[in-house]
């Protein structure tokens, strides 16, 4: 069972290094816009230096070319995952894999936002598929141009496996403790919901970042995770 992969939502290397000192056990964490944009491919380096697994979240989104040439950039950071946005499109894809050849770093993409609800693609995006077709077009898609998996919620993990195999990574964001608030999530479900629907990989943020303690929450969502409760 992969550890729960902690999203370090902050904005300085030092709001890092405090929540960082509360475990005492090498972690899965990942860093996203919000610290890449403010402390850079530095902080990259000493998460790693620090003994911990690195998924860098950064959603790439963008011309072939120009993927490929950020993708050569983000091989020599030695990330165990990084990812791009399916509805770049299938080249796309393709050249944001052959950006990171020659490197262990895994690739998956983003389907559709967990923040995104079936209204709001329809809406937003006219797409007037049901989202669940959506998210396994963008699956397939990814499949085919050679990523190792994608981000997609919980609720469509299983019709994942079923189209694109149990190894293919279904990495799960979106992740709440029962009766927790969904804040600005849309599809929302338990570690243990995760676990039955076959997620590879859970993201969880603001239930561990923004509780009192930190490492209990993530004990907790941990032991949900792996069956242990
Ligand atoms: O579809 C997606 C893709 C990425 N995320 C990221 O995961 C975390 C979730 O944070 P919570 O506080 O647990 O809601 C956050 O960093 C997002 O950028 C996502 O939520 N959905």
């Amino acid at each position: 069972m992969n550890k729960p992969i902690i999203a370090l939502d902050f904005s300085s290397k030092q709001q890092v290094e405090e929540f960082l000192s509360k475990f005492d056990e090498p972690l899965f964490v990942k860093v996203g816009m919000e610290l890449f944009y403010q402390e850079g491919p530095e902080l990259v380096r000493s998460i790693k230096a620090m003994g911990h697994q690195i998924f860098l979240d950064l959603k790439l989104h963008d011309i072939p070319n120009t993927v490929e040439a950020a993708m050569r950039g983000l091989a020599k950071l030695g990330v165990d995952l990084t990812n791009v946005h399916a509805a770049g499109g299938f080249e796309m894809m393709e050249a944001a894999k052959r950006g990171l050849k020659g490197s262990d770093t895994k690739l998956i993409a983003v389907t559709q936002l967990t923040s995104t609800d079936e209204s709001q693609m329809h809406e937003n995006q006219l797409i007037y598929v049901s989202l669940e077709e959506s998210v396994l077009h963008y699956a397939k898609l990814a499949k085919w141009a050679g990523l190792d998996g994608v981000v997609c919620s919980v609720l469509e993990a299983s019709s994942i496996s079923e189209v694109c195999g149990q190894e293919f990574l279904k990495v799960t964001p979106g992740i709440r403790l029962a009766n927790a608030a969904a804040d600005d999530q849309k599809r929302v479900a338990t570690p243990g919901k995760a676990r039955e629907q076959g997620s590879t990989h859970i993201v969880v943020g603001r239930a561990i970042t923004k509780s009192e303690n930190p490492a209990a929450s993530y004990h907790q969502i941990k032991n949900e995770w792996s069956g242990q409760v």
